[in-house]
């Protein structure tokens, strides 16, 4: 496997490699289990969406992203502490140089029977070109965003994206054997009055549907308050089109499904405002610098970075994620309220890849 290779070391966390858990299970103070690990790979995005990023976002400095070999590494890491699911995400994850290598080590993981899941969640703009080495690589299922089914809408939204492109990777993605979610952000005034229309569309191809409120992260040039669209009102708006009933289907994500007896197709809802599922998180995030978020809504993190260049033994990475792990918090403070100026955090969601 022909990786980059890692480069030196930066400041350590204080805790001795004593502590190390190495084939412990990571549970954080709560007594939640830590089994699904969110990579982003990069922040970089081949699009803007507008409830995401600005227009003119400032990157990470391509000085401080890990090696794809770190990368690895790192999965490994937490594979041999319980992840069961693992999703590679961005910024636009298929947009990394060199990205199928990643997925191609890592599927080492599905073969052993280590991981239940590889997965990926992407904007679909180059999924024609990776679907099939997508597949060869043990991805069985694959959440695809997309808001709108209008052209120019779609435009709008991710400022310069093309609605035909990621249809085709749609397709493409079916055609090699991989399921796909589509994963639609509810924003008011832009797609609320289509998304009735995306459900039947997504359910008329063969694919679940899972409907997000937006999230106050980042600093995005405009008011949240303008784009948030509490999901009651779209459930209820969407209740008079459907018949919609409860659902226990569970992936290991935040959504709650319903079934839509019209289509016969599964529907979900991510709630975090009008409806927290903190109290059943089993998930934590590590950025392309290698830093680990354990809470998307919060912004204490650790430097896994330091910890992976001090040694190439993995004693001292094991001790740092055991006492980050030990700091996961209980949930989110989101709040959208125009009083409030500023966002609860500071980073784009492209940061740690939603
Ligand atoms: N607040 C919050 N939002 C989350 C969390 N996990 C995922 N989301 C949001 O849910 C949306 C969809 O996430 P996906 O990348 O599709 O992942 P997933 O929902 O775990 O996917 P499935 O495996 O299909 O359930 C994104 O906008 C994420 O930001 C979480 O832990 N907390
Ligand atoms: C940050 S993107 C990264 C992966 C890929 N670029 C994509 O768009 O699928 C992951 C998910 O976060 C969602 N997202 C981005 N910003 C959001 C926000 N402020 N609130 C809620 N969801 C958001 C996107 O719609 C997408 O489904
Ligand atoms: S939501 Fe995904 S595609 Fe859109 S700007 Fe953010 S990272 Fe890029
Ligand atoms: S907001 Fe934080 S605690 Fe709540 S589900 Fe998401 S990551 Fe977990």
């Amino acid at each position: 496997m022909a990786f980059e290779t890692a480069s030196a070391a930066a400041t350590l966390p204080s805790r001795t490699a004593e502590t190390a858990g190495t084939g412990t299970p990571l549970v954080d103070p709560f007594g939640r289990a830590i089994t699904y690990l969110r990579v982003s790979v990069t922040d970089r995005c081949d699009l803007r969406c507008v409830y995401c990023m600005s227009e003119h976002m400032t990157f990470l400095p391509k000085a401080d992203i890990l090696t794809l070999e770190e990368l690895d590494r790192l999965c490994a890491a937490f594979v041999a502490r319980g992840t069961r699911k693992l999703r590679i995400t961005g910024g636009e994850p298929l947009v990394r140089r060199g990205i199928m290598t990643l997925f191609r080590s890592l599927s080492r993981h599905i073969e052993t029977g280590a991981l239940d899941e590889l997965t990926v969640t992407t904007n679909g703009s180059q999924l024609d070109k990776y679907a099939g080495e997508l597949a060869a690589c043990g991805v069985r299922r694959i959440n695809v965003s997309l808001d709108t089914l209008d052209p120019q809408k779609f435009r709008d939204i991710t400022r310069w994206g093309d609605l035909g492109q990621v249809q085709a990777g749609i397709t493409a993605a079916q055609r090699a054997g991989i399921a796909v979610k589509i994963n639609a952000v509810g924003l008011k005034g832009v797609n609320e009055d289509e998304l009735g229309d995306l459900v039947a569309w997504a359910h008329g191809e063969g694919m679940d549907l899972t409907i997000i409120e937006v999230m106050p992260l980042g600093d995005i040039g405009e008011s949240r308050l303008d784009q948030y669209l509490p999901l009651s009102m779209v459930r209820a708006k969407l209740a008079e089109r459907f018949t919609l009933t409860e659902s226990d289907y569970r992936t290991g994500g935040p959504a709650r499904y319903v079934r839509v007896a019209e289509t016969g197709g599964r529907l979900g809802f991510i709630t975090p405002l009008t409806h927290n599922f903190c109290e059943s998180c089993n998930r934590v995030r590590l950025t392309c610098t290698g830093t680990l978020f354990m809470c998307l809504g919060q912004e204490d993190a650790a430097d896994l970075r330091a910890a992976l260049r001090a040694s190439p033994d993995d004693s001292l990475l094991h001790a740092t994620l055991d006492e980050a792990i030990g700091r996961k918090p209980k949930g989110h403070d989101f709040v959208i309220d125009r009083r409030k100026q500023r966002p609860a955090v500071g980073r784009h969601m492209s940061v740690t890849g939603g």
